[in-house]
């Protein structure tokens, strides 16, 4: 059989490499380069980069198997997330792998501006010994304002606490108590800018952040202000950077990132007040191994089908060891569903009783739609896309969660009101420990019947002779029947037969049944792929 293909198109850690092992054929592409690059994509069932790839549109299109984008790193502004997500493709990223570098790695520019480490070292290898050119500033005492105080933001706040600063930041989507527990004042953007003597960047770049620092607001600040970022290039505006730095407004920068990455010409460069590196601050041994481990184990996740805790673009959240067995019986009533209904449903109401339904079961919702979709689109539907679709065609759904359930069993139902007001629903249970996976209830008929690959039900009305219609037809057509059950409301009223067979039921003889036996309605549903 063929392995599942992931094409790697950035540098990935040895340990990442081990940990996607000998089941893939990992093959290698320089990311960067749009001529390689989009040809590698095809036959491509995950791809795993880390900033200077960009996984657009473009891209995701020229990936037709794609199942996954792994973002080694923490950013995903190179990666086209909508696009992603309609195409039914999960999007991960490995959201703490490198944010104590990225925090380090801030500190050591805060340092290097304020006392002119990078200049004085050039100068002096340059054969100069200049000691009063070179004077800096101290840390204690002074004002550092932070403009995000989100993952890094919070570790650079705690790495700058022992150097007596005094702490505020600007980040709106905080509550204050929250960061007065981390000894920072929240502050207005207005009050960051006038007050600090460093001001240092840990936003995500978005359209609100993009030139969120630009000439106005390095007009409002102090002087002998410093400015750091080790977030996003874009979120200060370079060129209205250089002009403050130049007109003496600003005393300097530390500067990580830049709005066109790989540069080797930005005007900071040729100021001697800013110090600048490469993009490095993920760049440690220690981050480069949790990032690669990581995401590779995401892959490996995605790949069997398995929900992924890191992925960003799958709502729910980390899947609990009880819930996991309800995903694929879920995913089966969601098929045996859209069987029943021949139709897609205006309203679909997945229920979730028992125990179960004491942990997060948002995923459960999730398997349903997938599969009352997967015999539906021609593309392939995944927990990513399911709820688009599900949004496309103007279906309400809503999860129904109760901790009561009938024998202390976990039901998950199913339920749906067609356009023309009917009801269809079909309910399964988790049994034993084991957990065994049953139909237990189809349109309000109880039945006890196993989610084998070919079932089909008949509704007709409650009369002698049926079964062994449907038995000689299904006979002569040397279809063997695994079980069959009959349901009935009251005696000579509505009764429905579900019968589980061992090969599918070709459509002319599910009619010719339907036909012969007077049904309300016959429907066959293959689960075997
Ligand atoms: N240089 C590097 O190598 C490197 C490494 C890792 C991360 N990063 C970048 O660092 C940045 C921060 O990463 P993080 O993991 O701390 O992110 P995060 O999401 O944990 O924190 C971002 C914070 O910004 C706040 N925020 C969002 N929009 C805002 C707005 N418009 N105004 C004010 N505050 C806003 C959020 O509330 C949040 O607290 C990101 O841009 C990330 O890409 C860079
Ligand atoms: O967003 C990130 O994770 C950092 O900017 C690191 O990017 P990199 O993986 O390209 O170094």
């Amino acid at each position: 059989m063929n392995k599942p293909v992931v094409l790697v198109a950035e540098e990935l850690s040895e340990a990442g490499l081990a940990v996607l092992g000998a089941d893939f054929d990992v093959r290698h592409v320089d990311g960067a380069d749009r001529a390689q690059f989009l040809p590698a994509l095809a036959g491509v069932d995950a791809l795993i980069v880390r900033s200077a790839t960009q996984v657009d549109a473009e891209a995701i299109a020229a990936a037709p198997k794609l199942r996954v984008v792994a973002r080694a790193g923490v950013g995903l502004d190179n990666v086209d997330v909508e696009a992603a997500t309609k195409a039914g493709v999960m999007v991960v990223n490995a959201p703490t792998s490198n944010i104590t570098s990225a925090a380090e790695h801030t500190v050591a520019l805060i340092l290097a501006s304020a006392r002119n480490v990078a200049q004085a070292h050039s100068a002096l290898k340059g054969g100069e010994w200049k000691r009063s050119k070179y004077t800096g500033v101290e840390l204690d005492e002074k004002v550092v304002a932070i403009l995000g105080l989100g993952k890094i933001g919070q570790l650079v706040a705690q790495r700058l606490q022992p150097f007596g600063v005094e702490l505020i930041a600007y980040d709106p989507y905080l509550q204050p108590a929250r960061a007065a527990q981390m000894g920072v004042r929240l502050v207005s953007l207005e009050e960051a800018l006038a007050e600090a003597d460093f001001i240092t960047v840990h936003l995500p770049k978005s359209k609100e952040t993009i030139g969120l620092i630009g000439d106005k607001e390095l007009r409002a600040v102090k002087p002998t202000v410093r400015l750091i970022n080790v977030a996003r290039g874009g979120i200060i505006d370079e060129n209205a950077l250089y002009s403050a730095i130049k007109e003496g407004r600003v005393a300097g920068a530390g500067i990580d990132v830049f709005p066109k990455e790989p540069v080797t010409d930005s005007p900071l460069f040729e100021l001697d007040q800013v110090v600048v590196t490469p993009h490095l601050g993920a760049s440690t041994h220690e981050a480069q191994e949790k990032a690669g481990t990581q995401v590779a184990r995401s892959v490996k996740l995605a790949l069997a089908g398995e929900f992924v805790p890191d992925a960003v673009n799958v709502q729910g959240g980390a899947v609990a060891e009880d819930v996991k067995p309800g995903l694929p019986l879920a995913e089966k009533l969601g098929r045996v569903f859209t069987a029943l209904a021949g139709e897609v449903a205006t309203r679909l109401d997945v229920e979730v009783r028992g125990e179960i339904a004491a942990h997060d079961v948002r995923v459960l919702e999730l398997a349903a739609l997938k599969g009352v979709f997967a015999d539906v689109v021609e593309d392939s539907v995944t927990y990513v896309n399911a709820p688009l679709l599900a949004k496309d065609r103007g279906v309400t759904v809503e999860l129904v969660t109760s901790p009561e359930s009938p024998d202390w069993r976990n039901v998950v139902t199913v339920r749906g009101v067609l356009a023309d007001g009917r009801t269809v629903s079909v309910s399964g249970t988790l049994s034993g420990p084991r957990q065994i996976t049953k139909i237990v209830e189809v349109n309000g008929y109880q039945m006890e019947i196993e989610p084998t690959d070919h079932l089909s039900f008949f509704a007709y009305s409650d009369r002698p002779g049926v079964v062994g219609i449907v038995g000689r037809i299904l006979g002569d057509h040397g279809i063997n029947i695994a079980s069959m059950q009959v349901s009935r409301d009251v005696k000579g009223g509505k009764a429905l037969i579900a019968l589980t067979v061992d090969t599918a039921i070709p459509a002319d003889v599910v009619d010719q049944i339907a036909g012969e036996i007077g049904a309300d309605s016959g429907r066959s549903v293959d689960l075997a792929d």
